[in-house]
């Protein structure tokens, strides 16, 4: 436990507001009566006490008896056993949003009793609200549609944002994450609809880093969409004309930006699923202006690495042999390049040789391998691009079997967002790899779009894999009781971590020191037992605790870089001289756990 002892009698009163009780003292709320029972954030439903009923005007509003929130849980979790045993036979979509829709109600109607079950039963919930199952609520978003979540800033807003953001109802919000429906997972352009993946994220962020749901905002920025069925679909709720472009687009996210930080100087926006060109450009055009960054680019890159570094563990290598492994990557665009560029990084730092970093590293795209003589060679995949002749025969665009076979990779990585480019040919070439246990990371959401099934992967690759997937998918039963084990590869693991800790220090930026802190710290979370078993990854059942430890690490970082200013009453200096254990419990007293706080009602 918690020792203040190494602590001089004059820095008690800094430790006591460091790590004062994180219970919640009452709630203040400005309404009252039937107002309260509709409003998620303060509802109880039967679970309002019979004083509080009183207080608050409540009495005769509600059946007589008072429902414990133990006896509120058990209620809920019984009607979605049911509803899971009476959808069996079902298609498995219509089961999915039979589950998201039974969540969301209750999301609708009590929050705090919402996120319980969510952070009680992640393991089932996450693929439900998050991914894979959220891209399908997108997919059906209109016809799914019946209260509004989070805020919408259209093209038609334009010169209105800075009063709107005024329209939002709570008085501080800490976490936005905000997307413009371009690249909805690997399901392309979804315009309005993509709404539900910051709904998603944000979720994430209350159930692994403990923020305040009443302190987030998902946010879509409907610049039109160039789905041409959307476009012609009479239900369809986002701008009817396609989307902006150049300057008139930037001149809309530029405005969003100022009103969000005019009237929130210390929040955190996650920039999530932009297609590729506006990913890069709004990350480059922010970073040094607004305390931001890019799930995509930025979060994936960090989890990705830790797996790669996982890899040359599981191999019974040292970390030293990191620049030596073969990683072929399918996908140029946002996440494909984020790895790489991350990658590239990291074996510069270990050998001090930038010029040979990218040695081997490989990058196709849809048109085969890019090299050198790729014609209108993105400058963003330029350093990774090949010199026909570094390997006998590979030349431009070849096929991904061919690049397979000449290379003989150490990992192939998938982020190209089509479903089964992995296919039996590729896996089968993927024996012949020149390591003794090659990995496979199929990271391309949801489900369908991944790069190849875990079954397949083990089918045909091998069973000496090392296998990761961005979507869940069940460990897989090879036979003689060995089973094959199932990582997921995703940014969930880092981005409720990055976006706590730059909360919690109160830097100004998100620097790549605290990026690549968070993903050191993933990295060096499991142990050689957990490697050696082809394990890279926590359970997601221990989202909390390795959010609170990545945040701690991204806390540091900025404090250790000097840009942390702290936040709340918690200053600089005193930030400075807590020891590393001591950040971990900091960060942990700091999250918000769902449990009903006694309303006080104020005028
Ligand atoms: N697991 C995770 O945490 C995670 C994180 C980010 C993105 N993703 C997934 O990665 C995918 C890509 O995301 P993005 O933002 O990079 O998209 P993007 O549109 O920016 O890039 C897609 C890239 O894939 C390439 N590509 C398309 N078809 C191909 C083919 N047949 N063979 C080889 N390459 C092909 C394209 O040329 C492009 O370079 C999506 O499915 C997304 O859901 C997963
Ligand atoms: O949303 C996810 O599950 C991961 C990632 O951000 C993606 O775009 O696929
Ligand atoms: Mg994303």
């Amino acid at each position: 436990m918690w020792n203040l002892a190494p602590f001089a009698a004059s820095r008690l009163s800094r430790s006591r507001r460091l790590f004062s009780s994180a219970i919640p003292g009452p709630c203040i709320i400005h309404k009252r009566g039937a107002d309260i029972l509709h409003d998620p954030w303060f509802n109880k439903d039967t679970g309002f006490p019979l004083t509080e009923r009183d207080r608050l005007g409540l009495r005769g509003l509600l059946p007589p008896r008072v429902i414990s929130f133990e006896e509120q849980y058990g209620r809920f979790m019984e009607s979605y056993r049911s509803l899971e045993k009476n959808t069996k036979c079902q298609p498995d979509g219509i089961v999915a949003l039979a589950k998201w829709r039974i969540l969301n109600r209750l999301h609708d109607r009590n929050e705090t009793l919402y996120y319980r079950v969510l952070i009680d039963n992640i393991k089932d919930f996450a693929p439900i609200i998050y991914t894979p199952t959220v891209g399908l609520v997108c997919q059906n978003y209109c016809g799914l549609f019946r209260r509004p979540r989070g805020m919408y800033f259209s093209a038609k807003d334009k010169g209105e944002m800075m009063s709107m953001i005024y329209n939002w109802p709570a008085q501080q919000v800490d976490m936005i994450v905000l997307t413009d429906g371009s690249r909805i997972l690997g399901l392309g352009d979804l315009g309005v609809q993509g709404i539900g993946i910051p709904i998603g994220k944000l979720d994430m962020y209350v159930a692994a880093a403990g923020i305040n749901p009443r302190r987030i905002l998902p946010v879509m920025l409907d610049v039109g969409t160039n789905n041409q069925k959307l476009l012609e679909d009479r239900l369809y709720l986002g701008l009817r004309q396609p989307r902006l472009e150049g300057e008139e687009y930037l001149s809309i996210v530029d405005e969003f930006m100022q009103a969000v930080f005019r009237r929130w100087p210390k929040a955190i926006v996650q920039f999530e699923d932009f297609q590729m060109k506006w990913a890069f450009e709004t990350l480059e055009r922010y970073r040094k202006r607004f305390c931001m960054f890019n799930d995509d680019i930025q979060g994936t890159a960090g989890v990705a690495l830790a797996g790669l570094l996982g890899t040359v563990r599981a191999q019974g290598r040292s970390l030293a042999d990191f620049p030596n492994q073969k990683i072929v990557a399918v996908g140029a665009g946002s996440a494909g390049l984020g790895v790489l560029s991350m990658a590239m990084h990291a074996v510069t730092r270990m050998t001090g040789k930038g010029e040979t970093a990218a040695q081997n590293l490989f990058l196709l795209d849809k048109d085969g391998l890019i090299t050198k003589e790729r014609k209108n060679l993105d400058p963003a995949a330029a350093p990774f691009a090949k010199d026909p002749g570094q390997i006998v025969g590979l030349r431009e665009g070849a096929s991904l079997l061919e690049v397979v076979k000449k290379v003989k990779p150490h990992v192939l990585l998938g982020l190209s967002g089509v479903g089964g480019v992995f296919n039996e040919e590729v896996l089968k070439a993927l024996r012949e790899s020149d390591s003794i246990k090659p990995a496979i990371f199929a990271m391309s959401n949801p489900t369908m779009n991944a790069e190849c099934t875990a079954a397949d992967a083990f089918k045909h690759a091998g069973e000496n894999i090392v296998f990761a997937s961005g979507s869940p998918f069940e460990n897989v039963h090879l036979g003689n009781g060995k089973l094959g084990y199932v990582n997921q590869a995703n940014n969930m693991y880092l981005f409720p971590g990055i976006g706590l800790g730059a909360l919690l220090s109160g830097a100004r930026f998100i620097t790549d020191g605290m990026l690549q802190a968070a993903a050191e710290c993933l990295a060096s979370y499991m142990t050689d037992q957990e490697i050696q078993k082809g394990i890279l990854y926590p359970s997601i059942k221990s989202i909390r605790h390795i959010t609170a430890e990545v945040g701690a690490s991204v806390l540091r970082a900025a404090v250790a870089e000097e840009s942390a200013e702290g936040h709340g009453d918690v200053g600089p200096r005193e930030l400075a001289h807590i020891s590393k254990e001591e950040t971990v419990e900091y960060v942990c007293r700091n999250m918000w756990y769902p449990i009903y706080s006694p309303l006080v009602h104020e005028k």
